[in-house]
């Protein structure tokens, strides 16, 4: 489903951020990535979110070069994958029902659709009763709820997490990792970049460490000293 081959990604700057990572993820598997700050994780998400291209080397995503796609087929590829970020990311503006049916009017979604679909997504992530609150108005869990309601409500095949439990409190951020571990069971590819050690043990799932810009490690449940 990701499959990295060989990338490697200078920035103009001059610095290396990856240098040759080769790195495979199965469809419907849980993958944590670590390593320390600057290691290059944020650079491999935004490598598959083709917001960056890499220097050298290939990356594919459902058997697609994504090198070689035509600029025009790139909304659709993004739309593939959900993210959630550190941040939440939500229109602080707008309540909570409409941050999540925004993301379906932005790619199209009938009036109907959003209307079925925004109410299951609030029910997946426990916040039913929260749909007329504002962002301001929650806490930092269900504020991340909320973007990990937004990140699924168009079904996208793969859910990219950069740091999601980094804001939150100890049960929160285990209340979000269930929730992730959740998603997964339902089929979605969950690839989640953390730096939070207790988490990545508790939960026992393949820990794929980079450093300086290489795979150092990459073992169910492992978590290597490097880190
Ligand atoms: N836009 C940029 N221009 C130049 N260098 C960059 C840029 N973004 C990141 N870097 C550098 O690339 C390296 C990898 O950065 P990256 O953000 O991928 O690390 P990270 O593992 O996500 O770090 P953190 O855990 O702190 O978020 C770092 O040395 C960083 O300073």
């Amino acid at each position: 489903m990701i499959v990295l081959d060989n990338v490697c990604k200078t920035y103009s700057t001059g610095v290396s951020a990856l240098n040759g990572v080769n790195l495979r993820i199965r469809k419907g598997e849980f993958v944590f990535i670590v390593g320390s700050s600057g290691s290059g994780k944020t650079t491999l998400f935004k490598l598959l979110l083709k917001e960056l291209e890499p220097t050298s080397g290939r990356i594919y995503i459902n058997s697609q070069n994504i090198g070689r796609l035509r600029r025009r087929r790139i909304p659709k590829m993004r739309r593939g994958i959900g993210v959630v970020f550190q941040d939440f990311r939500l229109l602080k503006d707008r309540n909570v029902y409409e941050n999540i049916a925004f993301a379906q009017r932005v790619v199209g979604k009938p009036a109907k659709v959003i209307k079925e679909t925004v109410p299951q997504m609030l029910a997946l992530v426990g916040l039913a009763d929260k749909a007329e609150s504002l962002p301001g108005e929650l806490s930092g869990g269900e504020q991340q709820r909320v973007s990990l309601a937004r990140a699924l409500v168009n079904n996208p095949p793969i859910l990219l997490a950069d740091e999601p439990t980094g804001n939150l409190d100890p049960a929160n951020a285990w209340e979000i990792m269930k929730l992730l571990e959740d998603i997964n069971k339902r089929g979605t590819t969950v690839v989640v970049v953390t730096h939070n050690r207790d988490i990545v043990e508790r939960m026992q799932k393949r820990v794929i460490t980079i450093d300086k810009g290489v795979v150092i490690s990459d073992e169910k449940g492992g978590i290597t000293n490097d880190w």
